[in-house]
């Protein structure tokens, strides 16, 4: 039996497959390499090329492969992006959901882990943010991946089909020996970014607005470190397999950190001068997003060890600078 990786040749999808084919998992990939790259998927994985939505594709793979669960990465995840072509992330995000839906309804397979997101709060009013909170997203990408979690939930009263979904926080860092790591094209994440300011690859870091409702004006946002995000897939799929129903769990740090704190954790911990410049707001920024994440402490066993920052951005660091020989 195999685990169908769907975005697996994407930042957090390739990182999955490397902890699954270590855990001596067979892994089917599933990318259309829109987002992704071929480098990035393990050698270890049997490769398929095409679209979640493409049906006839998908059946095909579920003919050859005999999948018992899947993970899914898939998805369009730039913000700013989705306000301006909210349709575009409707369709690649909701529509690529229910197509995957119906396909594993005609071959019966039961178990789906889903990447949803922090997003899906909007502009909380407490912190630390638990699961039970409002959910009332800001723009559309948080909006579609909140209707994916309404669509899973009804899919499995109908069929039958256990679901995790895991709201990220702000995932960062690389794998240890600096080889696989995010790789966006255009990147628009803090960290890599600001990394890319010490290895000399951009000028320098805007710093989106300076008088948001914080310690220092700058946003304070959750890092967590890729692996461990990755590992609580894997915890997840025990889960199911143990019987666990279908659930939301957070997946964070409990520590937030602001763009200016980053900044100067990556000056301290690359030994770089980074050229930082304050900028006007992006635009659809909560002040302040931390999670609380003590329900997948306690019900999927979560315990995050490379989760500090010295460890994501030393990690993310080595990504960089080896990243340019690609
Ligand atoms: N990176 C973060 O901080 C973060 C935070 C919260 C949630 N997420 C979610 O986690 C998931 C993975 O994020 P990521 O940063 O690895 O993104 P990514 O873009 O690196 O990976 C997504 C992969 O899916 C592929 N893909 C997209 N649409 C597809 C389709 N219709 N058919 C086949 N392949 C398709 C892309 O080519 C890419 O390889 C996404 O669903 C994203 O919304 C990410
Ligand atoms: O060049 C930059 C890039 C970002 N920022 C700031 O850094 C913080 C983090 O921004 P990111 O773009 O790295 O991450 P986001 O918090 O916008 O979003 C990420 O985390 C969210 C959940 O918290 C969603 O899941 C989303 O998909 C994922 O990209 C924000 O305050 C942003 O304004 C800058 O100041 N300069």
């Amino acid at each position: 039996m195999a685990i169908l990786v769907l975005g697996g040749a994407g930042y957090i999808g390739s990182q999955m497959v490397k902890e699954l084919t270590e855990q001596n998992e067979e892994v089917v990939v599933v990318d259309n390499l829109s987002r992704g790259h071929r480098y990035a998927i393990n050698q270890q994985a049997k490769f398929y090329e095409g679209d979640i939505r493409d049906t006839d594709f998908l059946s095909h793979v579920f003919v050859k492969e005999n999948i018992e669960a899947v993970i899914h990465f898939c998805a369009d995840s730039v913000v700013p992006e989705s306000v301006v072509n909210p349709l575009k992330y409707f369709d690649n995000n909701v529509n690529g959901l229910i197509k995957l839906l119906e396909v594993m309804v005609q071959f019966n397979v039961k178990k789906l882990i889903f990447s949803s997101t922090a997003a899906v709060y909007g502009m909380p009013k407490t912190m630390p943010i638990k699961e039970t909170d409002p959910t009332n997203p800001i723009n559309p990408y948080g909006q579609s991946k909140l209707m994916m979690e309404q669509i899973m939930k009804w899919a499995e009263q109908a069929y039958g089909i256990k679901y995790v979904a895991l709201r990220y926080f702000n995932v960062a860092g690389a794998s240890l020996d600096g080889k696989l790591g995010e790789d966006h094209n255009p990147e628009t994440h803090l960290i890599p970014i600001v990394l890319e300011a010490a290895d000399g690859v951009r000028d320098k870091v805007q710093m989106f607005g300076n008088d948001y409702n914080t310690r220092d004006g700058y946003n304070v946002r959750d890092y967590v470190h890729v692996i461990d995000l990755a590992h609580a897939h894997y915890l997840s799929l025990n889960y199911l397999d143990n019987g666990g129903k279908s659930d939301v769990f957070n997946l964070g740090s409990k520590t937030g950190f602001t763009v200016k704190e980053i900044v100067e954790a990556a000056r301290e911990i690359t030994g770089q001068s980074i050229v930082a410049k304050d900028a006007p707001r992006r635009g659809g920024d909560p002040d302040e997003l931390v999670a609380d994440s003590t329900k997948a402490e306690k019900v999927l066993k979560w315990h995050p060890e490379h989760t500090n920052l010295e460890t994501i951005i030393s990690t993310a660091f080595e990504w960089t600078k080896n990243r340019q020989k690609k």
